[in-house]
């Protein structure tokens, strides 16, 4: 659709765009991102003819842009411009008709049904034909942003060009406005070139990104290639951090605060002080967030908690809904359910193991509650009906260090072999295939650290914190397994 190549301009005694060539496809979303100054605007000035460029060319379907006249262009091109404002008060649809100019032979001599058809289409599609007769200057700063896309729609563009669409949008119309320009481009083959601020809504909707910096390009590629953690530390010269949207393969990037903006003062640890047993739960209450990953009835999944719950819940507990229990539960004895991981147990409380380990620069504490009455050997468990009998391993492992991500995953991995170990040199045998049990069905893990402290890279068996989680998980089941045994020969 457009093809840049060497191209470079600006403004009278100010160059702005340095000598800059890419292509961008028909159906394409293209996001243009970089600091505030880099020559965003102007780069889209230049793509839609306004700015000219002083050297170099931009081609438009095969032909120089200034080959074309206004009308020939604003039948191919629409803008959205930042700061669309207009002197006259217009009403609503008059305003969205204005779109159709490039359509019409004389000063809208010769409306025809199909103008008017395409009008009220656009206002339908962007939500405001419910006010069509209302005002402009009657509109919130979002309403008057979609009218204005109703406008530039109501052009049929080929392309069209946005200077950040979504600043004056509240989320859900950001939604719908990026949903909106995604359909038709995939639909019907519109051409979308935006500017953005929000590099997380780039990531998510564009196809291609280009990262301008100083008027250069630092990058155009995927999203995924264009937003790294390191390239947008450097050219917007702040700290971020890149992790995955939770639903979609889209990148994310969150702001880190800087230090000084961290309310505490020190480094937070977490002991055997913070435990509360009672014959109900054992807690663990932390002065902080531990960043937490777990397999908890409430708060599962990767997230940032402050209170830990092991409830003991009666042989014959069943709830249709043990989630919800579980949150009432949670609210009645003084726990905010969103900042608590949340597990069940059947086994008796008193019968917890639990240890604190001090290793060089980080510590950690292993807390352990095991029932074995629903002991399986994982490699045979296929000949297991399915029915699930009370005896369930929950292991807490919380440390005073900052973890990686593989820290997390391979401390699961080493807590997962030690309690294997811990069964097996214990003999708990699996009741269905008489075989050496490698944990139970319903078993659970937690894994939280402060991410204060020592970094740790690593939690493979043989790394310092691997050994530490080995041995702790192992030493612990072993003795959280001998209790709960005794009690029940007594
Ligand atoms: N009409 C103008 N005349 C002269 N200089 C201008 C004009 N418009 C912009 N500039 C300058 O050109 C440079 C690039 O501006 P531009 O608006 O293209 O940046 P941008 O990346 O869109 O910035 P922002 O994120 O702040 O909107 C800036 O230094 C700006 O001051």
């Amino acid at each position: 659709m457009y093809s840049i190549q060497q191209l470079a301009g600006g403004y009278a005694g100010k160059p702005v765009i340095h000598n800059i060539s890419f292509d961008i496809d028909k159906g394409q979303l293209f996001g243009i991102l970089g600091p505030n100054g880099s020559g965003k605007t102007t780069l889209l000035k230049m793509l839609s003819g306004i700015v000219p460029a002083s050297s170099g060319q931009i081609l438009l379907k095969g032909k120089p842009i200034k080959s074309y006249g206004a009308k020939e262009l604003a039948k191919i091109i629409a803008v959205l411009s930042q700061h669309s404002e207009q002197s006259f008060s217009y009403t609503v649809k008059e305003t969205v008709s204005l779109g159709r100019y490039a359509h019409q032979k004389g000063w809208f001599q010769n409306w025809t049904d199909e103008d008017e058809e395409i009008v009220q289409r656009v206002m339908e599609q962007t939500g405001v034909a419910h006010f069509e007769h209302h005002h402009i200057t009657e509109l919130s700063g979002g309403e008057r942003q979609r009218v204005f896309l109703a406008q530039a729609l109501a052009q049929e563009p080929e392309i069209l060009l946005l200077d950040e669409p979504t600043n004056h949008l509240d989320l859900s119309y950001q939604k719908e406005l990026l949903d909106l320009l995604l359909d038709w481009t995939e639909n019907r083959g519109l051409t979308v070139i935006s500017i953005f601020h929000d590099l997380n809504l780039a990531g998510l909707y564009c196809d291609q990104l280009l990262l301008l910096n100083n008027g250069k390009i630092e990058k155009n590629d995927i999203p995924n290639e264009v937003l790294q953690e390191e390239r947008v530390q450097t050219v917007y010269q702040t700290d971020v951090k890149k992790q995955p949207h939770p639903k979609v393969p889209a990148p994310q990037l969150v702001l880190l605060p800087e230090k000084g903006k961290e309310r505490r003062k020190g480094i937070p640890v977490v002991g055997p002080s913070n435990l509360h047993f009672n014959m109900e739960y054992i807690a663990l209450k932390s002065d902080v967030p531990l960043r937490s990953m777990s397999s908890g009835v409430v708060g599962s999944g990767t997230g940032w908690y402050q209170s830990f719950v092991n409830r003991h819940v009666n042989k014959n507990y069943n709830c249709d809904n043990h989630r919800e229990e579980m949150v009432a539960y949670l609210k009645k004895h003084g726990f905010e359910p969103s900042e608590t991981v949340g597990m069940m147990t059947a086994v008796y409380l008193e019968d917890v193991s639990f240890r604190f380990y001090e290793a060089d620069g980080f510590s950690g504490l292993i807390v352990v509650t095991a029932g074995v009455g629903n002991a399986v050997d994982a490699s045979l468990s296929p000949l297991h009906a399915g029915s699930i009998v009370p005896g369930t391993i929950n292991t807490w492992i919380f440390i005073n260090g900052d973890l990686t991500e593989e820290a997390y995953i391979q401390s699961i991995m080493t807590a997962t072999e030690a309690k294997a170990k811990a069964m097996m040199d214990l003999e708990i045998k699996d009741q269905v295939t008489e075989t050496i049990a490698t944990g139970t069905s319903t078993d659970s893990i937690l894994i939280a650290a402060t991410q204060k402290g020592m970094r740790l890279d690593f939690a493979g068996t043989i790394t310092p914190l691997g050994k530490m989680i080995g041995k702790g998980v192992y030493e612990c089941t072993v003795e959280a397994i001998h209790k709960s045994r005794k009690r029940k020969k007594n």
